[in-house]
C-alpha cells in the first residue's frame, strides 16, 4: 500500500541500504536495470531516522519510539501472559489425532502398567525349566487369550508380544533352538533364566507420571499416550488467529501484471502460523479499504489478528488509524529491527491482540518471528526454544542502530549468510534454515550470532503445517 511518492527521501535511502546490502555487497551478481537495486548504500542517522510511521522527524516528536528488538519480543510474551490470565481458557479434551503440536494441560499419567502383561520379546519358544523340552502342538500368538501354564520340561511356540504362559522360565529365540531326533526342542546356546521376557510394569506402573504438564505433544508423545491407554489428551487450546491481508495491488493467481503483484503472504502465513501453534480460522483479503479493515477487526473473535501491509504512513496505510478508532493500545509501535521496523503489536481487548506485519514479505517474516512467535508460543503454552549461537562464516553488514535478521543456511558448525535478503525478497528465506540476529554495526567473519530456527528446520513437532 505504499504508493509512489509517499516515502520520505530518507526512507527511500534507508530502503536502498537494505536492498544494497542484499545485492551489492552480498550478492555477487545483481540483476541490472533496477534503480532501487543499484543505489549506493546511504547512511541513516539517528536524527531523521524515520519513525515507525514513516515521517522522518516522527521519532523526535512522537511518544511512540521504536522498541529495541529483544524488548519487543519480551513485550509480546508479556502481553500473551496477561491475555492468558484474562481469558482463563479451559483446557481441551482432544482426540489423539487432533492433539499433535498442542501442549499438555494435565500430566500424562499411565492408565495401565506397561507392558500390561508379561510378554515375549522375541519369536521362539516359551520354555519351562532346563531343556530339552517337549513342544506343545498349539502356539501362542500376540493378542490371544491367556495361554495355559507350562509344566517343567514343556515348551510352546510363542510370537513376539504374546502373553507368557505362567511358569515360563525363559524365551528361547527361534534361531537358538533346534528339534532333536526325538522331536524335542534343544537349545543351541546357554539359556539364562528370564531371558527375552518383558515383565509387566517394566516401563511404568499404572499411575506413574509419564510426561509433565507443559509437554509439547510430539508424534512420540502421541504414541506413548496411546500405549498408556489414552483416547484423548487434556491440552491447552490453540490460539485462534485471523489473518487480514491488505492491499489493492494483490493478485491471488497468475503472473504479476499491470502494476499488480502476487499476494505472497496469503499462502505463506497460515501454515507458518500453524507451525507456531496457531489455529488459523480465516484468511481474508480486504484490499485498501479502511471501513472493511475496521469491520474485520471489530468482528473478529480471534485471540490474535494478524494484518499484513498498511503499517507505514502511506495514503492507504489504514492500520494505525483503525487501531486508534477502535481504541486499541499500541504495545509496540515500530521495532529497531531490519527488515520489518514498522511492525506493531496492539492490545484490542484484555484477551485479544493484533500484530501488524509490514507488507514487504521478508519484513513480514521478521514481524512474524519478532512479535507473533513469542505471543503465540506463550498463548499455546509452548516451551521457549533454547537460544543458541553459531559463528557466521562471512561478514554481515549491520544497520547502524537496528538489529538485522538475515537468512542463513547451517553448514557444519557455522551459519552461512544468504543473498537476496532485502525486505521485499523471499528468495533468501526460502533457501534458509534460520535467521541470524546481527547486532547493530554488523558482525565480522567467524563472529558468533544468535540464530532463530525456522519451523521446517527444527524438524519434528515444529513442523505442524497442516
Ligand atoms: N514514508 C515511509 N515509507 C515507508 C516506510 C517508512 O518508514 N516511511 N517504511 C518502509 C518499510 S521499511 C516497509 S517494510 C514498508 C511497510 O509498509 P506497509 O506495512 O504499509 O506495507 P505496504 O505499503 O502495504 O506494502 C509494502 C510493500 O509490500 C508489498 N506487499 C504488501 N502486501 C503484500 C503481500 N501480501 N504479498 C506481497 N507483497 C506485498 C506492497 O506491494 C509494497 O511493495 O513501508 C515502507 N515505506
Ligand atoms: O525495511 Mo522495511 O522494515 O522493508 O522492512
Amino acid at each position: 500500500m505504499t504508493s509512489p511518492g509517499t516515502r520520505a527521501d530518507e526512507e527511500a535511502e534507508d530502503l536502498d541500504v537494505e536492498e544494497a546490502l542484499a545485492l551489492v555487497k552480498e550478492n555477487p551478481g545483481p540483476p541490472h536495470g533496477d534503480p532501487d537495486r543499484t543505489a549506493a548504500p546511504a547512511h541513516a542517522t539517528r536524527h531523521g531516522h524515520p519513525g515507525p510511521h514513516g515521517a522522518p522527524d516522527k521519532q523526535a516528536d512522537s511518544p511512540h519510539r521504536a522498541t529495541p528488538w529483544p524488548a519487543a519480543r519480551a513485550t509480546a510474551e508479556r502481553a500473551a501472559r496477561a491475555a492468558v490470565r484474562a481469558a482463563r481458557r479451559t483446557p481441551l479434551s482432544t482426540p489423539l489425532d487432533a492433539a499433535l503440536g498442542l501442549t499438555l494441560a494435565a500430566p500424562l499419567a499411565a492408565l495401565t502398567d506397561l507392558p500390561s502383561f508379561d510378554t515375549s520379546a522375541m519369536d521362539g519358544w516359551a520354555v519351562a525349566g532346563p531343556g530339552p523340552w517337549t513342544v506343545r502342538d498349539e502356539g501362542v500368538l500376540a493378542g490371544h487369550a491367556e495361554p495355559a501354564p507350562l509344566t517343567d520340561g514343556e515348551a510352546v511356540r510363542i510370537a513376539t508380544g504374546a502373553r507368557i504362559p505362567l511358569d515360563t522360565t525363559a524365551v528361547l529365540r527361534t534361531e537358538h533352538g533346534r528339534t532333536d531326533g526325538k522331536g524335542r526342542l534343544q537349545a543351541t546356546r546357554d539359556v539364562v533364566h528370564g531371558q527375552d521376557i518383558r515383565l509387566r510394569g517394566q516401563e511404568c506402573r499404572s499411575g506413574d507420571q509419564l510426561m509433565p504438564v507443559g509437554t509439547l505433544v510430539t508424534p512420540a508423545v502421541l504414541g506413548l499416550a496411546a500405549a498408556a491407554g489414552y483416547d484423548t489428551l487434556t491440552a491447552v487450546p490453540r490460539p485462534r488467529v485471523d489473518v487480514l491481508v491488505l492491499g489493492d495491488e494483490l493478485l491471488t493467481e497468475g503472473r504479476p501484471r499491470d502494476g499488480l503483484i502476487r499476494d505472497a503472504l496469503g499462502p505463506m502465513l497460515p501454515p507458518w502460523l500453524r507451525a507456531l501453534g496457531a489455529e488459523v480460522r480465516a484468511v481474508r483479503r480486504i484490499g485498501d479499504d479502511a471501513e472493511a479493515l475496521h469491520r474485520a477487526v471489530t468482528a473478529s473473535g480471534a485471540d490474535l489478528i494478524v494484518t499484513t501491509g498498511g503499517t507505514a504512513a502511506g495514503p492507504v496505510d489504514h492500520v494505525h488509524p483503525v487501531l486508534s478508532r477502535v481504541g486499541a493500545e499500541l504495545l509496540v509501535d515500530g521495532v529497531e529491527v531490519r527488515p520489518g521496523h514498522p511492525m506493531l503489536l496492539a492490545r484490542l481487548k484484555d484477551d485479544q491482540h493484533l500484530v501488524g506485519l509490514p507488507g514487504n514479505p521478508l519484513a513480514a517474516v521478521s514481524g512474524l518471528l519478532t512479535l507473533a512467535e513469542p505471543l503465540l508460543r506463550t498463548l499455546a503454552a509452548r516451551p521457549a526454544p533454547e537460544p543458541y549461537t553459531l559463528p557466521l562464516r562471512d561478514a554481515v553488514h549491520g544497520h547502524p542502530y537496528d538489529t538485522r535478521l538475515v537468512p542463513v543456511v547451517l553448514r557444519g558448525d557455522g551459519a552461512v549468510p544468504l543473498h537476496y535478503n532485502g525486505p521485499a525478497m523471499l528468495r533468501g528465506i526460502a533457501a534458509a534454515d534460520a535467521l541470524a540476529v546481527v547486532p547493530p554495526g554488523g558482525s565480522g567473519p567467524g563472529q558468533e550470532a544468535e540464530l532463530l530456527d525456522l519451523p521446517w528446520t527444527t524438524g519434528g513437532i515444529g513442523v505442524c503445517f497442516t
